[in-house]
């Protein structure tokens, strides 16, 4: 098996005449915690969506979990999306009008199955048990960002993309949810998050900084 989950080659995007992404090589190993970071107009989240198969490049390659993303039709990117990613958002993205129980049912739903007990399980495992019927809007934030966790996870997908994942947290639960991102790399997963925060950044085992859609840093970090 391929050593990297994620490979870009040569790769770039231009949108007209501004390239916001700028011939990357980028390899990212099974099991890393990666941050990228750069200030706002990098390119971060031009990546992420190239990553996650929701946007393709102008030039360059994309190999994911070993498979050209270029040669995959929108049905076997859905299936990739589906498969392989976990998504985790600063605005959380949650259903407004289905509680807690049915947001982490409705992911599962998109996948395969539906099973109440593997939902369960999961908001268990986040520490939101105890919220199951309530609805978003009646969680603190910390909570919605732990729920989303939870629906990132419910499928059991390898790779973790987390775009700012605490970016409307307090301290206390931009701890939290860290600790909870560790833990689920610690038990083998990828996960490749964005943050403009230093602190969250050197939490990670590498940080690679993006300018004018360009690497200009790679940072190994010991624990
Ligand atoms: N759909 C688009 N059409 C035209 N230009 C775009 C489009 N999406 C992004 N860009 C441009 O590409 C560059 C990179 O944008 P991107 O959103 O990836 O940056 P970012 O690092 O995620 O910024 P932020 O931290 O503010 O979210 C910027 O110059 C942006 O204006």
């Amino acid at each position: 098996m391929n050593q990297f989950v994620i490979e870009t080659r040569s790769m770039s995007k231009r949108f007209g005449n501004i390239t916001a992404l700028d011939n990357l090589n980028i390899q990212i190993k099974r099991g890393e915690f990666v941050a990228f970071m750069g200030a706002s107009g990098s390119g971060k989240t031009t990546l992420l969506n190239i990553l996650t198969c929701l946007d393709v490049p102008t030039e360059g390659q994309v190999i994911l979990d070993g498979v050209d993303a270029g040669s995959l039709d929108e049905d076997s990117q859905r299936q990739f999306r589906a498969n392989k990613v976990g998504l985790i958002f600063q605005q959380f993205h949650l259903i407004p009008y289905l509680n807690v129980l049915e947001n982490i049912m409705l992911a599962q739903h998109y996948h395969s199955v539906v099973d109440e007990v593997a939902a369960r399980e999961v908001l268990d495992r986040v520490g939101m048990s105890h919220r199951v019927t309530h609805l978003p809007k009646q969680l603190s934030g910390g909570e919605q960002q732990r729920v989303c966790i939870a629906r990132a996870l419910v499928n059991e997908p390898p790779i973790i993309f987390a775009d700012e994942p605490t970016g409307n947290l307090d301290e206390e639960n931009e701890r939290l949810v860290l600790a909870l991102l560790k833990d689920l790399n610690r038990a083998g997963r990828t996960i490749i998050m964005v943050t403009h925060n230093p602190d969250l950044g050197r939490q990670t085992d590498r940080i690679i900084t993006l300018q004018h859609g360009r690497i200009i840093k790679e940072e190994q970090i010991c624990a």
